[in-house]
């Protein structure tokens, strides 16, 4: 096997695609999108010259003469106020023309309609565009839409945004001796890649739009890569040498080019990238649940971000505060968590085992022959990043046409012929 080295690899799936075409969404439905052009005011903000306390609007020097009450939504424009009058008003009520200030309540005196105070000119008056004047770009293309953009671009007058389409990601889970529910009898294994799958996919700012599982069987296989309509197919498991793993031979039966064949990490070095001749991309994640996360972080992030349209994350780096061995030829991932400015590795980072990711933050990005130095950060993704929408990720798992097993049970996973 001809491993590249981590860097390379993850340098390859960043600048290997192009972000999706722009479209446009209504606000709600942009979140987890990137902008594909800048987000630009089209009001300014605020609006109109507003109150920014509850109080009085005064003209000229006092006492003033009250004249009237303004609040917010009130409808027209208020009357001009002159020199020596006043009137009331509430917080984000238009300011009337001639008013120099809102004297808050807790400031003024008042006896019957006379308002007494001091107030400098201009004080408590938001004047309209002081905090964005219209025109204005206020985020740049590739800004991922969160629950404050979205604010964001309410305020400032938008309906829909212009973003890059999310990919669509197909995953194939392989392996006869999965099962998906219940406690695994002997020689079987709970399937841990598919449950985590869809919220890193996600996290990467793509959706999950089709899934299936099929069992070690190569005709499955190849059947699975041609059928599936996605923009990246996602395979798990197979990726190694054994006589069960068929990801590398149906890639070169459908004539695959596999500019990754391996790279040169612990775990998941059997991770590759390969290009079918139809253009959609397949990333193919080790069976081993972490290396597989491993992989999904070296691969799949990457490859995904590029094509949502993301602006690529800013590096990160620690000091690392507990032991490592460094790998001689390999670069390891390693679970930490950030204590400050430092990061602890937690440990239990078998590559079969999940336990040590599940309670990082992140992974440290160990270079072989790490001399101490500061290490990179991957950042793990948060978990709201796993929140179940049933809109845009059906899960379709394979019908079952023979039990691999006469022991089978609900929840296995069946031998089967072709991809869904
Ligand atoms: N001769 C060699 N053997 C292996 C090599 C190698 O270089 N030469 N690499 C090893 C490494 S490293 C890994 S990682 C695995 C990768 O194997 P595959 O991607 O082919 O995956 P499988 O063989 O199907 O499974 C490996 C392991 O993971 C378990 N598994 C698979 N899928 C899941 C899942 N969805 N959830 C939980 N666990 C899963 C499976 O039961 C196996 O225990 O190859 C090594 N061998
Ligand atoms: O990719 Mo494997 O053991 O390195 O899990």
């Amino acid at each position: 096997m001809s491993a590249v080295t981590w860097h390379e690899a993850r340098r390859y799936a960043r600048e290997v695609g192009r972000p999706l075409g722009p479209v446009q969404r209504p606000l709600p439905e942009a979140v987890g999108s990137a902008l594909a052009v800048p987000l630009v005011a089209l009001s300014p903000l605020p609006a109109y010259d507003s109150a920014a306390m509850d109080g009085y609007a005064v003209a000229g020097p006092g006492p003033w003469q009250l004249v009237g009450r303004v609040l917010a939504g009130d409808p027209g424009t208020p009357a001009a106020l002159s020199p020596g009058h006043a009137v009331e008003i509430g917080t984000g009520a238009m300011v009337p023309n001639g008013a120099d200030a809102v004297l808050p309540y807790e400031r003024a005196g008042r006896t019957g309609r006379t308002v007494s105070g001091g107030i400098a000119p201009g004080r408590h008056v938001r004047r309209r565009g002081e905090d964005c004047p219209v025109g204005r770009e206020v985020l740049p293309a590739g800004t991922v839409v969160n629950p404050i953009v979205l604010g964001l671009a309410a305020s400032l007058g938008h309906d829909t945004l212009t973003v890059h389409r999310r990919p669509r990601v197909g995953m194939v889970v392989t392996g006869s001796e999965l099962r998906t529910a219940g406690l695994p009898l002997p020689g079987q294994v709970r399937d841990a890649i598919g449950p985590m799958l869809p919220g890193l996919v996600r996290a990467a700012g793509a959706e999950l739009a089709w899934g299936s599982r099929i069992a070690d069987d190569a005709s499955a296989l190849v059947a699975a890569l041609l059928r599936c309509d996605a923009d990246v197919l996602v395979v798990c498991g197979a990726t190694s040498a054994g006589a069960a793993d068929h990801l590398r031979r149906a890639l070169d039966t459908l004539a695959a080019e596999v500019p990754v064949r391996g790279v040169a990490c612990r775990p998941g070095h059997p991770q590759l990238f390969a290009a079918l001749p139809h253009g959609r991309y397949v990333v193919g994640l080790p069976g081993n649940p972490y290396a597989a996360l491993v992989a999904a972080l070296t691969l799949l992030s990457p490859l995904l971000g590029r094509l949502s349209g993301r602006t690529e994350p800013a590096t990160q780096t620690a000091t690392l505060a507990g032991p490592v061995t460094p790998h001689d030829r390999d670069t390891r991932l390693v679970p930490v968590a950030r204590v400050g400015s430092a990061a602890l590795p937690v440990g239990h980072d078998r590559p079969g085992s999940l336990w040590g990711a599940a309670g990082a933050d992140a992974l440290a990005v160990v270079p072989p022959g790490w001399n101490g130095d500061e290490v990179e950060l991957l950042s793990l993704p948060a978990a709201e990043t796993a929140l179940p929408l049933p809109a845009i990720v059906p899960w379709r798992p394979t019908v079952a046409s023979a039990p691999t097993r006469p022991t089978a049970q609900a929840g296995d996973i069946p031998r089967v012929s072709a991809a869904p």
